[in-house]
Order: structure tokens, then sequence, then C-alpha cells
């Protein structure tokens, strides 16, 4: 039997109580708002003060980010911005690509669910702001609301402080939801299915097999790992379970990592490095593959296809073929589905 109306039998001075709904809350990076100086520093400010991404003490750390980095970076990354930058849109790719993203999700949602489930995105740092995102669904009615960090891997520095943010915005909220987060997907047969196929498909249109395959993921300091946070691993295992479900053997993808910032070691091998030592040994086709990202951003449209493809024909590399991250492809937003689903249940 239908539940009866609840607003009907309410006082006329009662607050409106619409219906009850779940929540599905992704959440990526964050972006600048645009490339100019002002914007920029606003973001790399609240980024860079991120005690999960930059684990020095305050006292130490603020000074040389407020006197010496947030001078001259904002300058130097706003105009990398400016190259990728999506002019029509007034807006980065990653922005594009994850209002794309969520869109196709809330229609797949929306057809098993109807108005049940609400679907919308936030960002850890700029806007959407998490915050505001939570207010919005839980004054639409969402007692229950399953937050998805849209990496595959996790990391301290993406995936837990998305959920710090997260639980921070629930404390604002006086009808507090239920919570459920996401965790990570690299493991999930659906992903790597998605990511596979990517692989397959660029290179059934190549005229030469690149000689090898190089799985490029963002850095973190290598002190990180030591401490106890485990994306080195998760990194590894992905390539691992590309290389298994593609078949090949053993050797054929190489782990690498990226964006060092900072003095400090990070993990490595480092991927501009690395890819020219390839051109160097002979390997002079490669392909790139960027599974740490659900969504091309500027580090994989900028510096992949930038800097590290320079490094690689510099040393003498011929061939530099780079793989879109999955983006809005139909194997991945059905991916990330598959996973949606897993954690509604018992929900819906
Ligand atoms: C995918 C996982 C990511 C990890 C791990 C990560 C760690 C990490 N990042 C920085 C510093 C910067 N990252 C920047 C951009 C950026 N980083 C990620 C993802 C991870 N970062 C994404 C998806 C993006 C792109 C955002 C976009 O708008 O396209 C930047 C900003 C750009 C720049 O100035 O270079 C910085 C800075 C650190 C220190 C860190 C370590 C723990
Ligand atoms: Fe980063
Ligand atoms: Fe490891």
């Amino acid at each position: 039997m239908p539940e009866p109306k609840a607003t009907a039998l309410l006082p006329a001075d009662h607050p409106p109580v619409p219906p009850r709904k779940v929540g599905v809350l992704l959440a990526n990076l964050g972006t600048p708002d645009n490339y100019d100086y002002w914007s920029m520093r606003r973001y790399l400010n609240e980024f860079l003060s991120d005690k999960r991404v930059i684990d020095f003490p305050a006292w130490k750390w603020q000074p040389l980010l407020q006197l010496v980095i947030l001078t001259k970076r904002p300058f130097t990354s706003g105009a990398n911005y400016k190259l990728i930058w999506n002019h029509d849109k007034g807006e980065s790719p990653l922005m594009t690509i994850t209002k794309v993203q969520t869109a196709k999700i809330a229609a797949a949602i929306g057809e098993r669910h109807g108005d049940a489930v609400m679907v919308d995105f936030c960002m850890r740092y700029g806007n959407p702001a998490t915050a505001t995102k939570v207010r919005e669904m839980v004054q639409a009615g969402c007692d229950r609301i399953v937050f998805f960090p849209l990496y595959p891997q996790y990391a301290g520095a993406t995936t837990a402080t998305a959920n710090d943010q997260f639980f921070r915005a629930l404390m604002a909220e006086k009808a507090q939801p239920a919570a459920r987060t996401v965790p990570e997907y690299f493991g999930h047969p659906a992903y790597i299915e998605a990511l596979a196929q990517s692989v397959e498909r660029v290179y059934a249109g190549l005229e030469r097999k690149p000689d090898v395959l190089v799985a490029s993921y963002h850095g973190m300091p290598k002190r990180y790992l030591m401490e106890g946070d485990p994306y080195h691993c998760k990194c590894q295992k992905t390539s691992r379970l590309l290389r298994e479900r593609l078949g090949w053997e053993k050797g054929s993808i190489d782990t690498t990592f990226q964006s060092v910032f900072g003095r400090e070691e990070w993990l490595r091998p480092y991927t501009v490095e690395h890819v020219a030592d390839l051109a160097r040994q002979g390997k002079k086709n490669i392909a790139v593959i960027a599974p740490a990202f659900s969504a091309d951003c500027i580090e994989t449209l900028e510096e992949i296809q930038g800097e590290i493809q320079e490094a690689f024909v510099h040393a003498g590399g011929e061939t530099f073929t780079y793989i879109p991250c999955l983006n809005d492809d139909a194997a991945h937003i059905s991916a990330l589905v598959t996973v949606i689903e897993e954690n509604l249940a018992g929900w819906v």
C-alpha cells in the first residue's frame, strides 16, 4: 500500500517534509573556477593546505606555501590550465567530464529507481563544494547518502580526504542522513573490463603495436607509503589485473608515477624519466594509460601529452600513443553504475 502523504497531516506552520530519497553523491578532486591568478591561488591554497595532501606541520608549511609557492605556481599552473581549458564552456576538462559522467549515471540510475534515488556530484576543493551538495540532498529529502569518491585506488590524499569533507558536511546537518562511503574499486571486474577494452580499442587502430604499455599513476611522496598509505600497492595491483585481463605476458606493462611536487622523493619510477629510458633502450613505440584518473584532467592532457611525451621524443622515441581516461565511455559508466548499485543494496 502506498505511504499516506505526510504533508497533508502537518500543522500549517510545519516545515515541508519532502518524500524520502536516497542520494548518490559522486566526488572528484576539484579544479579551479578559472585560470587567472586569483582563481588559481584560491584553488591551490585550499588543495595544498589540506593535511592529507601535504602533511608538514602548519608552522613549517604555511609560510612557504603562502609566501613562495602561491606567488609563483598560480601563474605557471594557470598557463597550463589555459592550454587545456574548455573555453566555450568556461570550465576545465575535469569539470566538463564530471558533469557528463554524472548526467549519464543519473539517467541509468533513474531508469532503475525513478525519483527514489537522486544523483549529483561535488568536488573536494573548489566548486561545487561537498557541503553545498550534501545540504541540497538533505533538503530534497535524502535521509540516506551513498558518497562515491571517483578514485579507483584508495589514497589518503584523495579518497580519505574526500570522505573527511563529506563527514564534516554531515556534522552541520540537523537532519543527518545515514551515510555510506564507496570503497576503492580498482579490483572490480567491471572496472578492469572497461580499462582493458579501452586499451584494446586504441591498439586496434594502431599500425604498429607499441613495444610497451606504460601505466602512469599520479604519484605521492614515498614517505606516505612507508607510513602506511597503500596507494602504491593498489596501483601495482591495477596494472597486474589489467595485464591478466588482456592476456599479456609479465613485463608488458610498466607501472610508473607522475606529477612530482616539491623536493621530497616520490614514488618511483618517475614516468617522465622512465619513458626517456625506454626510448634510449630502443623501445621507440610506446603507449601510455593513466588508470588512477577517472577523467582526463590537467595531469593527463597537459603533463602526459606535453612534458612526458616531449621527454620520450627528445630521448629518441618515435610513436607515443596516449590512451584516454575512461571518462564517459559506456563501459566505464556501466562499471560505475554497477558499483553504485552494489552500494545501494538494502536501501532501495
Ligand atoms: C588520482 C590521484 C591523485 C593523487 C594520489 C594525488 C596526489 C597529490 N596531488 C598533489 C598536487 C597536485 N595535484 C594536482 C592536480 C590533480 N591531482 C589529481 C589527482 C591526484 N592527486 C587530479 C585529478 C588533478 C587534476 C585537477 C584538474 O583540475 O585537472 C595539482 C594542481 C595542478 C598543478 O598545479 O599542478 C597539484 C598542485 C600532491 C601534492 C599530492 C600528494 C599527496
Ligand atoms: Fe594531484
Ligand atoms: Fe606497494
